[in-house]
């Protein structure tokens, strides 16, 4: 068994603590919050073992009545491989606590690429994070990208890929993000982080990405265009995408028009939390103009990395290969909508 430790217990660091208690070979040796919200409950009320992210807040936990197993470094030190999903930038300042145990330590697509050894994308570079002490599992839209772009690099060769990424403006729970009422090129600038980041994973892949944010909060939305060295039908690039086991082709017959019917169906599917752990294609949208691809697809930003995860882990310490791990994550989590 691998024993799994999770620091920052927050959007997706539930959700991944969830998915380890799930894998038939890990056990989930706890979770580690910095304060005793609503999310330190849930631990307790899912049976987690919760451990203080900064030791001199352990009071505040007394106080509130939620027992605590330790601190953090007790949590670390018990742990085969830690997953780390603080917010963009607390990772990095954990580094050299993984480093002092010794445990090698996944992080969260906030990162920059020159905080760890690799960067992590399942279907794109399972192997190269063999062994590895530092993995950086890339954003959620960057996940999405690279699950596109793999089958398509393979069978038909990637000339260009230009893609927009209609991002959406914070996450269900962030009361606290915008934008509200606007529209923001986001960033102005071209490339967004997104392009250099698929390079991690694929670097003579070329790319261009822009980005901008609208104010919505279920899913991001990319607009997509590769030109490709050669020209399949639309039909064949369908059919080829219809292999991948993280590719939800949406079938014309059910009429979701967007993503507010998208987790919609999660729901009545009956996936935790509403959550889409696959990318998700409009099938009649995807196009072919000579050797030009087009296509719609939409990424749940809060869960598409999470089978990432599980698979890193496996890949890190070097249980599984790449078929084997993706097969074990998705039947474990029922991906395949
Ligand atoms: N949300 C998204 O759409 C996606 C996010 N990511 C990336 O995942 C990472 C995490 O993002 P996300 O889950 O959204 O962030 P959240 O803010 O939802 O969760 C992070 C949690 O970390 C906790 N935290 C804060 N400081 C510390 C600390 N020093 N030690 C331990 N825990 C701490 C906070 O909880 P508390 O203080 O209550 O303990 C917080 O809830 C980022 O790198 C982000 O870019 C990647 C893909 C998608
Ligand atoms: O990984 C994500 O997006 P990204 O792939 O655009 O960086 C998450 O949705 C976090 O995005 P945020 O930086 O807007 O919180």
């Amino acid at each position: 068994m691998i024993t799994v430790g999770i620091n920052g217990y927050g959007t997706i660091g539930k959700r991944v603590a969830d998915a380890v208690a799930q894998q038939p070979d890990m056990e989930l040796a706890g979770v580690a919050k910095t304060r005793p919200n609503f999310e330190a409950e849930a631990a307790v009320r899912n049976g987690y073992p919760l451990f203080a992210a900064i030791e001199d807040r352990m009071p505040l936990f007394e106080e509130a009545g939620i027992d605590l197993a330790g601190s953090v470094t007790e949590l670390v030190e018990k742990s085969d491989v830690v997953v780390d999903a603080c917010p963009s930038g607390v990772a990095a300042q954990n580094k050299s606590m993984y480093e002092e145990y010794d445990t090698p330590a996944l992080y969260q697509g906030g990162e920059d690429a020159d905080l760890v050894d690799v960067s992590f994308n399942a279907r794109g570079n399972y192997s190269a994070a063999a062994g590895a002490s530092h993995v950086r599992v890339v954003s959620c839209n960057t996940t999405g990208l690279s699950r596109l772009l793999a089958p398509l690099q393979e069978q038909y060769g990637v000339e260009k890929a230009r893609i927009t990424l209609v991002r959406r403006g914070g996450d269900p729970g962030q009361t606290s993000r915008g934008p509200i009422n606007d529209i923001l090129p986001n960033p102005v600038t071209l490339p967004s982080h997104h392009g250099p980041d698929v390079n991690t994973i694929f670097p003579d892949l070329a790319i261009d990405t822009l980005g901008m944010k609208v104010p919505a909060t279920l899913m991001h939305t990319h607009s997509v265009n590769v030109t490709l060295e050669s020209t399949p039908t639309a039909e064949e690039v369908r059919d080829r995408f219809a292999e991948e086991s993280r590719l939800f082709l949406i079938p014309e017959r059910l009429a979701i028009d967007g993503a507010g019917k998208l987790k919609e169906f999660a729901h009545d599917a009956g996936r935790p939390r509403g959550d889409i752990w696959e990318n998700c294609l409009w099938e009649e949208s995807i196009s072919m103009e000579g050797n030009d691809l087009y296509l719609f697809q939409a990424i749940h930003q809060e869960s598409d990395v999470v089978p990432e995860n599980i698979d890193a882990i496996r890949a890190v310490t070097e249980q599984a290969d790449a078929r084997e791990s993706i097969s074990t994550t998705n039947e474990s989590l029922g991906i395949g909508l």
